[in-house]
């Protein structure tokens, strides 16, 4: 809650304001039962008309004041709650760009929408009522209360035994309301996961014909949300007739009584009016604080999954005494590290190795041998558990992760461009970069030739997710992405493998020009066999360091990766080129 505080203080001055206004407004409506009630008495009861009016001016100018407080009241509580749900999405925005990837991988990517969304606008919305009249009720309830005593002890009774009695309904109801919503929550995250795989997937729904086990699949998240919708708001259903039952029958008995006292004359009937007319405003009270109840649950559950992401630890950018970058010499030093999901399993272990500025080293590996998570300790996405990764003899712990990863250039397995033009995406890598370095950069990676010959060149617009590019294209694009950053180290995981055997040869041919540490992780020999160094890896270990023709000679893993590949083919055009 401290943390919704410190967001709220921002807008202080607002937040003070709209709680005056309100509370003027309360102060109204605690005294139109009491004006009523002396009208009755001292001016319809004595037939004194100048009372009456008197008395009614009175009555009018404060509805009036009333009025006009809850329209400005209004204008402060929306500009309070809009300004600190903006506040908020915008912080957790920021908070996820720093994530790590354990951190991605504890929050799903539905559940981070639906809080950055959904959750934040159950949040603008409680704090919008509780300034306009989640305050007001509550208050209302205890003050109609004070002011019905002062008006007719006796009367009064009957609210004070009522009013404390349906208050504990409602607390119970309350604590019930938190955890069916949060509920609501976690099944609308269910919701957003299913349609946004859908949605990402559609094109591989339609060629598998799965629209059918789609719509199912939809479904079986669909029922549990609307079935924890039904109960959440069933809680409400049921409780706010109970709460109106209770008070209908503790206005009958102040009609009772009341006519009771003034055939003993014990009261005037304008204080039976005025008491009744408390007890009727209470329970409207009564009605909108049941409602406030359900936005209040909801917006508790909400606020503690906001509040979960925005508390996650920022990453460790390093020690305080950072040193700076030195070289793109990287040295891998007794490297152990398990995924926090399964620590039980290392993903590597021990692996050291050394490659010196500028060399190519090729990471060949079966699939799920751990190149992938070798490539992704480089730029420090996960932190070893064991030994030691430093560039140019500075341990990557000492160095800031900004100044790291400024000059580290990655190309994921999966080539994923953004929206908007060619241009827009190479840019992305360096924004400063010039015309002359974006030629460059989409030479070196092949797709120079292809980009020029459409017809609005690189200000081609990109659809969502590169749907008007092939595999091949995009991977290109991808890496002359990573080129234009002009980075001291590549890292290439399987990214040239849906290029043909001349284009991806010719590509890393123009790799090992430039002056470049790359990394490229292969399952082909043909693809890293020119490498410097190549590294096998066998679930997670080394099963030899060398290059091509010292490996071909001495390692026996290599050897019969190579003659397998061989037998398929692929590593035949390298060898004959
Ligand atoms: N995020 C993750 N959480 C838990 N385990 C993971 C995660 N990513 C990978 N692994 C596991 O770590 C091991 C190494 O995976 P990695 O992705 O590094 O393999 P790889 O050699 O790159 O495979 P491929 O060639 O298929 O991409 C595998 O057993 C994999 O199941």
């Amino acid at each position: 809650m401290r943390i919704i505080y410190s967001y709220i203080k921002i807008y202080k001055g607002s937040a003070v304001i709209a709680l005056l206004l309100m509370l003027l407004e309360l102060v109204v409506e605690l005294l139109q039962p009491l004006i009523m009630g002396i009208i009755i008495d001292r001016g319809v009861l004595k037939q004194d008309l100048s009372a009456v009016a008197g008395w009614g001016g009175l009555l009018l100018g404060l509805s009036l004041l009333a009025f006009t407080a809850g329209i400005t009241n209004s204008f402060f509580a929306a500009n309070v709650s809009q300004g600190v749900a903006r506040d908020m999405r915008e912080a957790m925005f920021k908070r996820i760009q720093y994530f790590t990837p354990a951190q991605l991988q504890k929050f799903s990517l539905s559940t981070l929408l639906t809080r950055m969304t959904s959750d934040v606008t159950q949040l603008q919305s409680l704090l919008f009522m509780a300034m306009r009249i989640m305050l007001r009720a509550p208050l209302f309830i205890l003050f109609g209360l004070v002011m019905a005593i002062l008006v007719e002890p006796s009367l009064a009774t009957v609210l004070l035994l009522a009013v404390p009695l349906l208050l504990g309904c409602m607390v119970l109801v309350m604590v019930k309301g938190v955890k069916r919503f949060r509920s609501v929550q976690t099944n609308l995250d269910q919701v957003n996961h299913r349609l946004r795989e859908n949605l990402f997937n559609m094109r591989l729904v339609k060629a598998y014909d799965r629209g059918d086990f789609e719509q199912k699949q939809f479904e079986e998240a669909n029922g549990p949300l609307q079935e924890a919708n039904t109960k959440a708001l069933r809680l409400m259903e049921v409780t706010m007739p109970m709460i109106m039952f209770g008070m209908n029958m503790s206005l009958i008995a102040i009609l009772w009584l009341g006519s009771y006292q003034l055939n003993g004359g014990e009261a005037q009937p304008g204080e039976v009016v005025s008491v009744l007319n408390y007890g009727m405003r209470i329970m409207f009270s009564f009605g909108v604080f049941s409602f406030l109840i359900m936005l209040f649950s909801r917006g508790r559950a909400s606020i503690s999954r906001i509040v979960s992401i925005l508390e996650e630890k920022p990453r460790n950018d390093g020690h305080p005494n950072s040193s700076t970058y030195q070289s793109g010499a990287v040295t891998f030093d007794h490297v152990s590290f398990s995924y926090p999901t399964r620590s039980e399993y290392p993903a590597l272990e021990d692996v050291s190795f050394t490659v010196p500025q500028g060399k190519m080293f090729g990471i060949l590996g079966e699939t799920g041998s751990g190149k992938t998570t070798l490539a992704q300790l480089i730029p420090r996405l996960y932190q070893p558990q064991k030994g030691t990764i430093s560039f140019g003899g500075v341990d990557s712990q000492d160095i800031r992760v900004e100044d790291l990863r400024d000059k580290i250039g990655v190309v994921p397995q999966e080539a994923h461009l953004f929206s908007g033009t060619i241009r827009e995406n190479l840019l992305w890598g360096n924004k400063e970069g010039t015309e002359e370095e974006l030629i460059h950069s989409t030479k070196d990676a092949g797709i120079y030739e292809f980009i020029k010959e459409l017809p609005h060149g690189f200000e081609t617009k990109i659809g969502q997710k590169g749907v008007n590019f092939s595999g091949g294209q995009k991977q290109r694009i991808c890496i002359a992405r990573a080129l234009m950053k002009q980075p001291d180290i590549l890292v290439l995981d399987d990214s040239t493998s849906a290029l043909d055997a001349k284009t991806e040869s010719d590509i890393l041919n123009k790799l090992t020009d430039l002056p470049y540490t790359v990394f490229i992780i292969a399952q082909k020999i043909s693809s890293v066999k020119e490498a410097d160094q190549l590294l096998l890896l066998h679930e997670g270990k080394i099963e030899g360091v060398g290059n091509h023709k010292e490996l071909l000679a001495n390692n026996e893993f290599y050897q019969t990766l190579y003659q397998s590949q061989q037998k398929k083919g692929e590593v035949h055009y390298v060898e004959n080129s």
